[in-house]
């Protein structure tokens, strides 16, 4: 059907700073912000819903809120330290907060006086870090909630005449807010919307066209993930003819698509997760502590996504005074120790043609070499893995990534190759393998069918 705000291209971009972020395939997302400084308490109370939704929780009204600014003093924030943690952590890219659903702007915003400059020690704390980053040449994408608890304009739905022109007003407001943004930081990569899921907003598709348009206009080249965009018919990620708007699907929260769905290599995409099950911001509640996963559960999620040509966005959530939790510098111990030397099987890597789902683990392949990566992340009681060949493919040879060292395998027919994996190997266990397309007309390789 003729749309006039559908989808604004066709297909994958490809130009440079797109396949930059497809390569860079690991972000570090950061919601930071009034929320981190009560973590999930109010009163005394523990709400172990996500503390970034504590004003619902807790029924707290937007003056209450409000009152929280006086208390973002953040004496631990030092963003350079921040920027460090991301680069050994091992990620390409960070997305971060620069105004949540509670309206705060962590930018000192002309068009409010709800921001950071209101704070104790009134730091532009977008402005920092995007310097911060940028200068260990980590890419900064903004993340903007369209969704405002606290500004006056905001409305869920149109229902009179009212209504409209309050959330035309405040529509008007978010746009201003965005050339803000993007005239102050130019050197940002991208903007990851939120909050967008409403009916007053649904019902403004011309404003999310005009809105993508604009930041690619004031930043050639900008990414803008799926959740901005709303066509005129209030169909979201995809337009009403199902082609994907934005630059990448942006619909996998907390999870990630099942890793023998190859339906979603169609397209770039990126799946967010938290460490705890359900809190972006810092939570210090002891049952939402109780829920964090394990760092090689969030690894996996990794190799997994890279697996189905997506990217993973991996939450921290820094504490009000600006300084991590012991549990999440594991987290970046563990995922950035292993990537240091295993990388090679995530950057730059995506699916690999031919190669189903094993089950033991994943299969990557290097974009530019097609080079194929065997990663094990589950070890078969029987102490090997099998390997189903694509049709006319043989392995010459398997290297260990970590350390170099060619590993032997047995061919057991010519679909089927196999590796003992020790049981003591350090999991993921990741193997490059060198193949080659085999000549039907060539001698098969010796098998051994008792392997
Ligand atoms: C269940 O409804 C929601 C609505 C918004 C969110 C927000 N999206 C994540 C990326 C976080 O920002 C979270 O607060 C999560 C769940």
């Amino acid at each position: 059907m003729p749309l006039m705000y559908g989808a604004q291209s066709e297909g994958r971009r490809d130009d440079e700073t797109m396949r930059r972020f497809r390569h860079d395939r690991f972000g570090q997302f950061i919601h930071w912000g009034l929320y981190s400084i009560p973590a999930g308490s109010w009163n005394g109370v523990t709400y172990d819903y996500a503390a970034e939704f504590l004003p619902q929780s807790a029924g707290i009204g937007p003056a209450r809120w409000a009152g929280l600014v006086d208390d973002f003093a953040a004496p631990e924030f030092d963003p350079e330290a921040w920027a460090s943690l991301a680069a050994d952590l091992g990620a390409r890219y960070v997305t971060v907060t620069a105004k949540h659903h509670d309206g705060f702007c962590l930018w000192p915003s002309s068009l409010t006086d709800f921001t950071v400059a209101a704070t104790p020690r009134g730091r532009d704390v977008i402005g920092e870090l995007v310097h911060a980053y940028t200068a260990r040449g980590i890419a900064v994408h903004l993340y903007y909630s369209v969704l405002d608890w606290h500004h006056p304009d905001w409305r869920y739905a149109i229902s009179s005449s009212q209504d409209e022109e309050a959330f035309d007003r405040y529509l008007s407001y978010a746009g201003e807010q965005l050339r803000e943004l993007a005239t102050r930081y130019p050197n940002v990569r991208g903007f990851w919307f939120d909050g967008t899921w409403d009916e007053s907003v649904k019902a403004n598709g011309r404003w999310s066209w005009e809105i993508e348009c604009m930041l690619k206009r004031l930043i050639p080249g900008a990414i803008v993930n799926s959740r901005l965009r709303a066509d005129e018919h209030g169909a979201r990620h995809r337009d009403s003819n199902g082609a994907l708007m934005g630059d990448y699907f942006s619909g996998f929260e907390r999870r990630l698509p099942d890793p023998w769905d190859r339906t979603v290599t169609a397209e770039d995409w990126e799946a967010c997760v938290t460490i705890p099950q359900n809190s972006w911001g810092y939570h210090a509640g002891a049952e939402v502590a109780r829920t964090h996963k394990h760092p090689l559960e969030l690894l996996e999620q990794l190799v997994q996504a890279v697996s189905l040509g997506g990217n993973l966005l991996l939450n921290f959530g820094p504490r009000g005074d600006g300084s991590f939790a012991p549990f999440e510098k594991d987290v970046v111990h563990t995922l950035g120790a292993w990537l240091e030397t295993n990388g090679a099987c995530i950057y730059g890597c995506g699916p690999a043609d031919g190669w189903d789902y094993p089950g033991w683990g994943y299969y990557t392949a290097d974009a530019e070499t097609g080079a194929v990566y065997a990663v094990v992340t589950r070890i078969p009681v029987s102490g090997a893995i099998a390997l189903q060949l694509p049709e006319r493919t043989r392995v010459r040879n398997a290297t260990a990534v970590a350390t170099g060292r060619p590993v032997p395998f047995a061919v057991r027919d010519d679909r089927t190759v196999r590796f003992e994996v020790d049981r003591a190997s350090v999991i993921p266990l990741a193997f490059a393998l060198e193949v080659e397309q085999r000549d039907d007309t060539a001698e098969q390789p010796e098998v051994n069918p008792d392997l």
